[in-house]
């Protein structure tokens, strides 16, 4: 097989699990980057290389429903050491401003170069002569000098989903100067915000000493690297037509009626992982219920937590503490028939999303820090009558653009109390105001925008051949 668009990610779209009976069934993979990329792929004729889940399968490439995926196969030594290891247990972490404390391991490091010449190798072998290829995220950072060593012909961009953190953080990281080589491999490297580009550029002068200006790296053997942020979105189109179905109203309303028809549902839905900051959000809601600011007589928390990395020991342990702190909360404060948390433990299909979010009055998303926060988007785009409150952490990239949503910052509890306060009693008036302007931003940068754009910047780069002129001033 040869692609003249090659998406590489560490996950496919689909993920190949075990059900109850033993049996092998393919999911919807998990996170917002599956979310983005699959309507991407879907557009432009391509081929996605990525892990399916679970370990030593040998699959082939095969058709899911429309999409050519390539799986590549990962021992259980590749999971511990490049996927748990030194990409959620290392980079991850230090890239989402040392929530959580990150651990350097050089086996960790050695299975990370490992993988990633694996990934780059199998890009290698299936992209066309003149190729682009589009590696992504943080899994993958060495991948694009890999390639280009291989195949100096292809096009190469990658993008980071993830923040990309101030040089005072990133170099800690034992192996700094080669996580940066390795994104210089690309010809062009986006990220969410434009403050992770400003880090990256600064970066590359202070700790390779190539010769920058502004966006632009000058590599001595005459290529350039153009670094730009490009914040990624949703399919606002298919959402806003999940959310006017018939179906799904009809869904939103059976929810409602089964939580006992509160006069306010709030929502919570993330990915179970430390960054989110799942734990601070309840426990300032269950003050405001102890305190009576809120009563459970009439509203209710609905908190999704999608299973997530579950080897990683931190992710077990804040499943623990979520746990105690639900059983808590519900123990102290509710009712009979009253919850003051419905706590669910699982990954949703999106219609079962766009009813939560047309029945939910407001979400509430405070993650310490995220890249972006697709949920939050999605949550706009489904409120067509103009109604519902957003309370959004200034932490995630989603805060840049979401400017009318309730900002707060999530280790600040009272804040967060004050503006969840304000949201659960603001004037239909108000509402609108604020969630017309937010549907008009997602409205005009969907995810269509976010890719179109990135490809065509990418498309523009100067061949890799040609030599550049360093500016009069580059410094
Ligand atoms: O693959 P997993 O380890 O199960 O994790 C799921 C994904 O999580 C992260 O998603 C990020 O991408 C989103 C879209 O750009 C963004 O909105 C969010 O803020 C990010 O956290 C991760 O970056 C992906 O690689 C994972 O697949
Ligand atoms: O039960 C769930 C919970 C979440 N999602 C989707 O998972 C993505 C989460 O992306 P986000 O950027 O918010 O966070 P991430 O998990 O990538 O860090 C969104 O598209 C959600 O619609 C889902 O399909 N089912």
């Amino acid at each position: 097989m040869q692609a003249d668009l090659v998406i590489v990610a560490n996950r496919l779209p689909v993920d190949r699990v075990e059900m109850p009976d033993g049996t092998k069934a393919w999911r919807r993979s998990p996170g917002g980057l599956v979310s983005a990329l699959e309507p991407v792929l879907r557009a432009n004729e391509g081929v996605w290389i990525g892990w399916p889940g679970g370990t030593d399968e040998d699959l082939e490439p095969f058709e899911d429903d429309g999409l050519h995926l390539l799986p590549m196969t990962m021992t259980a030594e590749d999971i511990e050491e490049h996927y748990e290891g030194f990409s959620n247990g290392t980079l991850w972490p230090l890239y989402h401003d040392v929530v959580a404390k990150p651990e350097f391991h050089r086996e960790w490091w050695d299975g990370y170069q490992r993988v990633n010449k694996r990934f780059a190798e199998k890009c290698a072998e299936v992209a066309a002569k003149g190729a682009t290829v589009w590696v992504q995220d943080y899994q993958l950072q060495l991948v694009p000098q890999m390639l280009r060593d291989l195949r100096p012909d292809l096009r190469i961009g990658f993008y980071l989903h993830i923040p990309f953190p101030p040089a005072e953080l990133f170099q800690q990281v034992p192996w700094r100067r080669q996580l940066l080589e390795g994104l210089l491999g690309a010809d062009l490297v986006g990220f969410q915000l434009p403050q992770a580009a400003q880090n990256f550029v600064r970066l590359v002068r202070q700790r390779v000493g190539h010769k920058t200006h502004r966006d632009l790296v000058y590599l001595p053997d005459g290529r350039t690297v153009h670094a730009a942020a490009f914040p990624i979105s949703i399919d606002f189109v298919g959402f806003d037509e999940m959310a006017h179905d018939e179906a799904i109203n009809q869904r939103a309303k059976e929810i409602r009626q089964q939580l006992g028809d509160p006069r306010k549902i709030l929502l919570g839905v993330d990915r179970l992982d430390y960054t989110k900051g799942i734990y601070a959000r309840l426990r300032a809601y269950g003050e405001m219920l102890r305190d009576t600011e809120l009563d459970v007589e009439d509203a209710i928390f609905v908190q999704v937590a999608v299973p997530s990395r579950e080897r990683v020991e931190q992710y077990r342990k804040l499943r623990d503490d979520i746990d105690r702190l639900v059983g808590r909360l519900n123990g102290d404060l509710g009712r009979i028939g009253r919850p003051a948390i419905s706590y669910l433990h699982t990954s949703l299909p999106r219609n079962e999303m766009a009813a939560l979010y047309r029945a939910a009055d407001i979400m509430v998303v405070t993650p310490y820090r995220d890249g972006m926060n697709l949920v939050a988007k999605e949550y706009v785009a489904c409120r067509y009558d103009n109604d519902g409150a957003l309370v959004l952490s200034e932490f995630a990239g989603a805060a840049e653009e979401l400017r009318q949503a309730w900002l707060v910052n999530p280790y600040d509890i009272n804040g967060m109390k004050a503006a969840l306060l304000e949201a659960y009693s603001a004037e239909p008036k108000e509402l609108t105001r604020r969630m017309r302007a937010m549907r008009k931003q997602v409205a005009s940068k969907d995810v269509r925008h976010w890719a179109d754009t990135f490809l065509e910047v990418l498309g523009a780069v100067q061949s890799s051949h040609t030599k550049n002129v360093l500016p009069p001033n580059g410094n």
